[in-house]
């Protein structure tokens, strides 16, 4: 990802996303490193802006292509690994989960799910996620809490695979975890993959609508749009 300054997650940058995904897949990927030419942000999570006062059919169409983001990410039939060189907080961290493993650079970034820490609410299909990384108990906590962890409790609590020195040893230990899928036989692997991912999967796909209506009512609140504008501007003063 190279959207200065921290690979926000706007319409633009998830059609980017989703697009080399989709291209990836028809390519018949061997593999990826999803990962950022940011020093210190891997991803800064969702565009504030583009739930900030937005105008109802760029917010549907910035909803939607986050889920294919995510739908075709999560379900890849190539492996994927994240090599997070930066801050993962919200969307980051989503981006990060949806990958097979994840290495990360410490140890003074943090990852997480923050959203509850903003006024807003993680959609299922995060919780999903951080739930089959980490364990319902320790998600219930990381969620409810908006936790961010460090580096070294990420590791602990299986939110994280490997720590890195640097980006270039997290890319040499994602070529690594890479090396060793590519002698399986592919087919069996990625079958394996999607069995174990489809329960997660077919949640979002059998309720998308419902889903994007939630976002679009929610973005919609007076109560959500004070506490986006106030977060704005805190960013705004650092
Ligand atoms: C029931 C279902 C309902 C569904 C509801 C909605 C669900 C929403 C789901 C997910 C939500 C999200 O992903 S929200 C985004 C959450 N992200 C964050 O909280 C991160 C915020 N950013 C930071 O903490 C920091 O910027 C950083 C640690 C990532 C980097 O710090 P650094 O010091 O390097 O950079 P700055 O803070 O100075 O930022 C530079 C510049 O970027 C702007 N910025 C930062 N983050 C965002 C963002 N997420 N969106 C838009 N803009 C962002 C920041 O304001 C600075 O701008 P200026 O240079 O103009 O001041």
């Amino acid at each position: 990802m190279q959207k200065p300054p921290v690979n926000s997650l706007n319409l633009d940058l998830l059609v980017a996303l989703r697009d080399t995904l989709v291209k990836l897949e028809k390519e018949k990927c061997k593999g990826m490193i999803l990962t950022s030419e940011s020093p210190s942000v891997f991803s800064a999570g969702l565009d504030i802006m583009e739930m900030y006062r937005p105008d109802h059919n760029r917010a549907r169409k910035f909803w939607t292509t986050l889920q294919d983001t995510w739908i075709k990410l999560y379900s890849s039939p190539y492996p994927t690994v994240a090599a997070i060189n930066g801050h993962s907080p919200a969307g980051g961290c989503l981006l990060a989960l949806s990958c097979e493993y994840r290495v990360m650079v410490g140890p003074k970034f943090t990852i997480g799910l923050n959203e509850t820490q903003l006024g807003i609410v993680a959609p299922f299909w995060f919780q999903d996620c951080m739930r089959n990384a980490i364990g319902e108990r320790q998600a219930e906590l990381a969620l409810t809490l908006g936790k961010m962890f460090s580096v070294d409790e990420a590791l602990k609590v299986g939110l994280i695979d490997e720590i890195a020195k640097d980006k270039a040893d997290a890319i040499s230990k994602a070529e690594d975890f890479l090396d060793e899928q590519s002698g399986l036989p592919a087919l069996a692997r990625s079958t394996v993959k999607v069995a174990f991912r489809e329960a997660t999967l077919n949640r979002l796909l059998k309720n998308r609508e419902a889903d994007t209506k939630m976002f679009l009512d929610f973005i919609s609140m007076p109560k959500v749009q004070q506490a986006l504008e106030m977060y704005m501007q805190t960013l705004k003063k650092k």
